[in-house]
């Protein structure tokens, strides 16, 4: 369907307003006089109803007489034949032209509005012969087969709108079209061929209009009638189809009236209400309209009425309008008389806009561009009325400025605290990979030992084989470890870089920005907020070093409790040591332990599992932590570098040192004997050991679940012959407490045990290499220097003085000379 729009072009018109002035009724003949008089077809003068004021009141302007000008003025004498062909008849032919024209008659009740615009058969009205105009304008053009005339005719009648030329019609609603604008939705249009069917149609809908007998008049129009007939005209030029459409309204007010003045009550008092409220909205609207020209832009209260929505094009829009102002010469009219012309002298600003309006057939593309233009004007106004408001909104320069400083910083806070996570997980991740690669080294340096003892004992043997393809695990892993940890040293390094970057930007900040003050404590408290996280997670290090040391400690001390040693051999062998046991007895967590009923006392701090259970958990001392010991000669806390580490449960192992008296492996289950030709050198049960041992303390030996199973690796390379075996059977010692001797792995699984020491573990067991929870291996590393605690056991459980020469010039001997 093609549509029709109106050209780009537009010429502004102003609003045409004529005063038609009817003569008095007989009636009023009788009763009233003639108050108005029109001159040279323009002014209108209303002179004072009140006949008492005489010259001099006139002279000196205290007359109520009015004088107005207007576009057209018609007397009592003139017809609507003169109305129309001095008025309204070019308008009317504009509209077969395409224009849009709108004619409405306003004025009070009784004023001849009705009259003007239908009139009667002698003097047809101008909706008749604006209709003949329009006929007759097509007839005469050649192509009149190309027109197309349709006619509607509706009503408004208290703010509601019905279709004059449908029988019974329901109530109709205003819809806003983007193209046509306002529209009647529902209304009926008949397509009409002549000026006789339109007036037949409008006698129809006149018949249907709702009239009342009032005071003022005795057919007074009770609501607003607009007929409507557009004119469709199909044209063709050179270039295209063309559609030209011209709509022409001719509307008849309801008359203004007072109800005191009617006389009138009910319906026809409520019905004078909604007449005056749209009267009263259209003499806004004008009154609007007529300020906007004068003043610029004003509001214009259309959507007050339905009146005012229809009249909208008519009032301001698309559209040569003419107001047709009635009066009534009637001096009782006074008032209305006066208040028309008011309205009417201020419409005569009014000023519409005038297009043609001019289609194609083939209108789509140019149909959505239009509407594409307007889209972006509307875009543009509401993007300008957002930037107002966030004008209005944004808050003063000053303030925008701290703000976005403020924001600057967030981000640079956020970044600083970014890189102060990366680098503790970069440090987090060295620590973790130096120490173990400290257990890597450790193992090593005893793998090494093995080796060498391995191949002193049988040459290129299946063991020997293992402990080596074991060491060559452990350099790759080294290796591995140490390039790792140089890539990590980089990254904390590129790190360091970018936290002296920040802060960097962050001074930059301080000393350009006006609020030094201000800044530098901003920054101060979140670098403090930083360096606060870099020392709780130096703490948290810390903490757990300190853990694990007291970890270890405990379990040495289990250990030694689990020799069954007394309080005073302890003491002995502490003294013996120059170990000083700070607070032994003053400690209020420490207390002798009768239970035990052997004269042995436990320290209740030591372990929960002290007198019955031992821990499992395993032990690793190392070099390079930091780990604090009591100093015998100091007595003061002394620092060593220690960590400590709970491999697995099951497995109990201390990493031995150079000096140390090495490594113990230890069944514990088994119900078979010793098993005869397993190699001796791995299985050593020194005899020596277990008699110097178990002699002194029997009854500790017994109790120990420990003192039965700890060899000392100093015996690695003594034979462990059958008849040692023996002897360690007959010596009351249970088979599943036979004594393994060996290097363990510093990793301490079960599954690298095995690997390497799998011959030696199995053994015990018969073929079972699978019984490895049975199997714990005690690898035991006594740092230099550090007279701790691990020290005291290992010099009783090996009893080996020996081993303490290196750290202890004083201590030697066995243990049980300590005791
Ligand atoms: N120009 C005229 N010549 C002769 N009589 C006229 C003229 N104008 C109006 N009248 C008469 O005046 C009376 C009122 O006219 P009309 O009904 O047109 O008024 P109205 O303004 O439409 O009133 P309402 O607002 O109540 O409908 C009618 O009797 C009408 O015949």
């Amino acid at each position: 369907m093609p549509s029709i729009r109106a050209p780009a072009s537009k010429q502004t018109t102003t609003l045409s307003v004529a005063v038609k002035c009817r003569p008095l009724t007989k009636k009023e003949q009788r009763r009233d006089r003639d108050i108005v008089r029109v001159n040279d077809d323009k002014e209108v003068i209303v002179l004072d109803p009140d006949l008492s004021k005489d010259y001099l009141d006139r002279v000196q302007n205290r007359t109520k007489e009015k004088n107005y000008c207007f576009d057209y003025a018609f007397g009592p004498d003139c017809t609507n034949l003169d109305v129309y062909k001095t008025s309204i008849h070019s308008t009317i032919a504009g509209v077969v032209q395409g224009l849009n024209a709108t004619v409405f008659a306003y004025g009070s009740t009784g004023s001849g509005k009705t009259y003007t615009m239908v009139g009667t058969h002698d003097d047809p009205g101008l909706m008749v012969l604006s209709l003949h105009t329009i006929f007759d304008l097509i007839k005469k053009d050649k192509s009149s087969n190309d027109f197309e005339v349709t006619c509607s005719y509706l009503e408004v009648y208290n703010e509601v709108i019905y279709d004059l030329l449908e029988k019974s019609s329901g109530h109709l609603e205003l819809r806003e079209d983007p193209e046509q604008g306002i529209i009647v939705a529902g209304l009926r249009c008949i397509k009409v061929h002549s000026a006789d069917k339109i007036l037949e149609l409008l006698n129809l809908g006149n018949s249907r209009r709702k009239t009342e007998s009032t005071e003022a008049n005795a057919t007074s129009s009770r609501s607003h009638a607009v007929l409507e007939i557009t004119v469709k005209r199909k044209q063709r030029n050179q270039y295209r189809n063309q559609i030209i459409r011209g709509k022409l309204a001719l509307v008849d007010l309801a008359g203004s009236e007072r109800a005191s003045e009617t006389n009138s009550g009910g319906q026809k008092l409520r019905d004078g209400a909604n007449i005056n409220r749209s009267l009263l909205a259209l003499a806004n609207c004008i009154n609007a309209l007529g300020k906007q020209q004068k003043k610029g832009l004003a509001y214009v209260p259309y959507r007050n009425s339905k009146l005012t929505r229809i009249l909208k094009d008519g009032l301001s829009g698309n559209s040569r309008t003419v107001m047709i102002a009635t009066i009534s010469p009637a001096d009782n009219q006074y008032h209305h008389t006066v208040n028309t012309l008011k309205y009417a002298d201020r419409a005569k600003e009014i000023k519409t806009h005038v297009q043609k309006n001019i289609g194609t057939i083939d209108t789509h593309v140019a149909d959505y561009q239009r509407m594409i233009d307007s889209l972006q004007i509307e875009v543009c106004r509401l993007r300008k009325e957002l930037a107002e408001k966030e004008s209005q909104l944004s808050i003063k320069p000053a303030e925008k400025a701290v703000d976005d400083e403020l924001s600057w910083l967030n981000v640079l806070s956020y970044e600083t605290s970014e890189n102060v996570q990366e680098r503790i997980n970069l440090q987090k991740a060295l620590f973790e990979l130096e120490e173990t690669n400290l257990r890597n080294r450790s193992e090593l340096q005893h793998l090494d030992d093995a080796i060498a003892t391995q191949q002193a004992i049988e040459k290129d043997g299946a063991v020997g084989q293992a402990l080596r393809e074991r060491r060559q695990v452990i350099l790759d892993n080294i290796r591995d470890n140490d390039e790792a940890g140089g890539t990590y040293q980089k990254e904390i390094e590129a790190n360091e870089k970018h936290r002296c970057q920040l802060q960097g930007m962050i001074e930059e900040a301080i000393s350009n920005n006006g609020n030094k003050t201000y800044l530098r404590i901003l920054s101060q408290y979140r670098l403090l907020g930083m360096a606060n996280t870099e020392l709780q997670f130096e703490m948290a290090m810390r903490d757990q070093v300190i853990h694990n040391q007291r970890e270890a400690q405990r379990n040495l001390w289990n250990l030694l409790m689990g020799l069954g040693l007394d309080q005073k051999q302890i003491m002995e062998l502490a003294a013996k040591q120059g170990i000083t046991i700070e607070n032994w007895r003053e400690s209020p967590n420490m207390k002798q332990l009768p239970a035990t009923g052997d004269g042995r006392f436990l320290p209740s701090w030591s372990s929960p599992q002290i007198g019955g259970s031992y821990s499992s958990t395993s032990c690793v001392f190392q070099h390079q932590q930091d780990f604090r010991c009591m100093s015998c000669s100091k007595g003061q806390w002394d620092s060593t570098h220690t960590v400590c580490r709970e491999e697995h449960h099951s497995s109990y192992y201390l990493l031995s040192h150079d000096h140390s008296p090495s490594a113990y492996l230890r069944t514990r289950k088994s119900s078979e004997h010793w098993v005869s030709g397993r190699p001796n050198h791995l299985f050593c049960t020194p005899e020596k050991l277990v008699q110097d041992v178990q002699s002194p303390y029997p009854d500790m030996r017994k109790s120990s679940p420990w003192s039965e199973g700890c060899v000392a690796s100093s015996y690695l390379r003594d034979s462990f012959s059958q008849k040692q075996k023996d002897a360690w059977n007959t010596n009351g010692k249970q088979p599943h407490e036979v004594p393994l001797v060996g290097t363990s792995s510093s990793h301490g699984s079960h599954k690298e045990i095995t690997k390497h020491y799998g011959e030696a573990t199995r053994s015990p067991y018969g073929n079972n290499p699978s019984d490895l929870s049975s199997l714990h291996v005690f690898h035991h590393a006594t740092p230099t220097n550090c007279p701790d605690l691990s020290k005291l056991l290992l010099s009783y459980a090996t009893g080996e003085p020996t081993s303490f020469s290196s750290h202890s010039s004083e201590a030697k001997g066995h243990p049980s000379n300590f005791v």
